[in-house]
């Protein structure tokens, strides 16, 4: 755990320092849970979104893009059930002052007990070395037994109360666990309210309520009201997705983990409307096409997990996230979820119109089903950061730090070095530069020793390095060296291009999924 608690640390002040991500008004110190991306996170995120948005719009014909307005008719999200039920239960600690999720406290709670059972299994595995069966242990030691059961058992007292809105339960809970306020111990708490995670705002310059609309907590919903125009404009026929990425707001209770929980986030989502009773053929397809996605990024196979929802929402009939191994744990990442034809038939209720798509096969027209897939880019760029940022060991003794984002998503794609800062190699590396930036984003730097440049260059996660030095000037000829590698090798600066993109393509890449 402090390992991966360094390693969180590592990552916030190496995305600071390299210019990736800053908090938000930060000479005001602050607003909690928002943050800005600085100029290397840009270009990250930019990466991440068209990486995403080639695999999902680009390569398939069946699937087109939209980019709705973030302010939307209020009734929108009175149909989509946002206005009654978007909620999160809310507890203050009165001595403190401060203010927790209800279920976050509870969970909280039960992750020290699962820390028990680890300690127990760590214990366990030493005593008994090679013989050790972990299954076993589990499944059969007494006291790990009853540490298991005791989760099992508050976590569905929590659950059902929180599905009946027993909120008195909730409290009568955390007082019976007698969960006190992680900051200063305290148990003095308030009774648990639902709190409402949409931000409210006002349309025009009348305070009257008729003019209350909300900042979108989620993008699909601009899919949803788009449905039919997209699909007759485009002549869509079914299956056919819509996709869209785009800011979202949520007001969370607890904003933690940097970029993980943001009050102002992008989502990265597709709809994709199928025939009712094929729901579960495309649902098993995106889920297997969606993580095909994240392996092609070579993050490791283990990195990630599918958490297959027992409990489902109003609108689901199916529903699992995509998991991450942060550097906090096992996390979602990404949800794809079956969402019947729920959204559809509520938009049709409340605005009195037709959303209806006729079949020319069938001769009928019915309300197609809904599988969504629906991604964080900012997780994702958590992701992508964290998993990338590593210290190596060198032969000399020493260590580098290097960011090995995997080089499609990389901000740069090369660094143009002169080895000197005279005898015309400024002039010869920036006419390589010149030639280089019509087709990748380049970064020139002179200043300092080349070694210190590669480290500079092996920190902000820029793939290649290109040296310009005196033999240049009549072989024309450079020294390219890899991040990863560290190798060094004698090119042709004519042959740099194709070196560049054979490695940087997104072809290169998203190939990995057919694979
Ligand atoms: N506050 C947030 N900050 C950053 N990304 C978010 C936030 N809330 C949701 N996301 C991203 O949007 C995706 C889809 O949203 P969805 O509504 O399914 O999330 P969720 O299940 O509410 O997430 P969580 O359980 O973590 O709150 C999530 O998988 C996540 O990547």
């Amino acid at each position: 755990m402090a390992k991966q608690e360094d390693q969180f640390k590592k990552v916030l002040s190496h995305a600071k320092e390299y210019g990736y991500v800053f908090q938000s008004s930060e000479i005001y110190d602050g607003l909690s849970a928002v943050y800005d991306y600085a100029q290397n996170g840009v270009e990250l995120k930019k990466n991440i979104r068209d990486y995403w948005w080639k695999a999902m719009v680009q390569m398939h014909e069946n699937i087109v893009g939209i980019d709705a307005a973030i302010l939307m008719h209020p009734t929108t999200w009175k149909a989509s059930g946002h206005v009654d039920a978007f909620n999160d239960p809310l507890i203050d600690n009165k001595d403190s002052k401060k203010r927790y999720r209800a279920d976050v406290l509870i969970e909280d709670y039960c992750l020290k007990i699962e820390g028990k059972i680890n300690k127990e299994v760590t214990k366990a595995a030493k005593r008994f070395g090679d013989a050790f069966n972990k299954e076993e242990f589990l499944a059969t030691n007494g006291r790990v037994v009853g540490y298991q059961d005791k989760i099992k058992t508050i976590l569905a007292r929590m659950g059902k109360s929180l599905e009946n809105e027993d909120l008195a339960d909730v409290k009568l809970l955390i007082e019976e666990l007698e969960i006190a306020d992680p900051l200063t111990g305290s148990k003095n708490w308030t009774e648990v309210k639902q709190f409402n995670l949409m931000f409210g705002t006002k349309i025009g310059a009348s305070a009257d309520n008729s003019t209350q609309v909300y900042l979108r907590p989620e993008t699909a919903q601009g899919i949803f009201v788009n449905f039919l125009n997209v699909q007759k404009t485009g002549r869509m026929k079914i299956p056919f997705g819509i996709a869209q990425t785009g800011k979202a707001f949520r007001n969370e209770i607890v904003a933690r983990q940097f970029i993980f929980r943001m009050r102002e986030f992008e989502q990265m989502e597709m709809q994709y409307f199928v025939k009712p009773g094929t729901q579960k053929l495309w649902y098993d397809q995106w889920k297997e096409t969606r993580l095909k996605w994240h392996l092609s990024l070579g993050m490791g196979a283990e990195n990630y997990r599918f958490h297959d929802h027992a409990k489902l929402a109003h609108y689901a009939d199916a529903a699992a996230d995509i998991e991450f191994n942060f550097p906090f744990g096992f996390k979602e990442l990404e949800g794809i979820h079956s969402r019947t034809d729920f959204d559809l038939k509520a938009h049709e209720e409340h605005s009195g119109k037709k959303l209806q798509y006729f079949d020319h096969e069938e001769n009928k027209s019915y309300t197609p089903y809904v599988v969504e897939t629906s991604i964080g880019l900012d997780r994702m760029f958590l992701a992508v950061f964290s998993n990338s940022l590593v210290e190596e060991a060198l032969e000399n003794g020493t260590t580098r730090t290097v960011l090995k984002l995997p080089s499609v998503l990389a901000p740069f794609k090369a660094a143009v070095l002169p080895l000197v800062k005279k005898d015309g190699l400024p002039e010869v590396a920036r006419k390589i530069m010149e030639d280089l930036k019509w087709d990748f984003n380049v970064f020139y730097d002179e200043k300092d020793a080349v070694g210190k440049r590669y480290r500079r260059q092996d920190a902000a996660g820029t793939p290649f390095c290109i040296t310009v030095d005196h033999d240049t000037l009549t072989d024309n000829s450079v020294t390219i060296r890899h991040r990863d590698t560290m190798e060094q090798k004698r090119v042709a600066i004519a042959s740099l291009k194709d070196i560049i993109k054979a490695e940087v393509a997104v072809k290169t890449w998203l190939q990995k999924m057919e694979a």
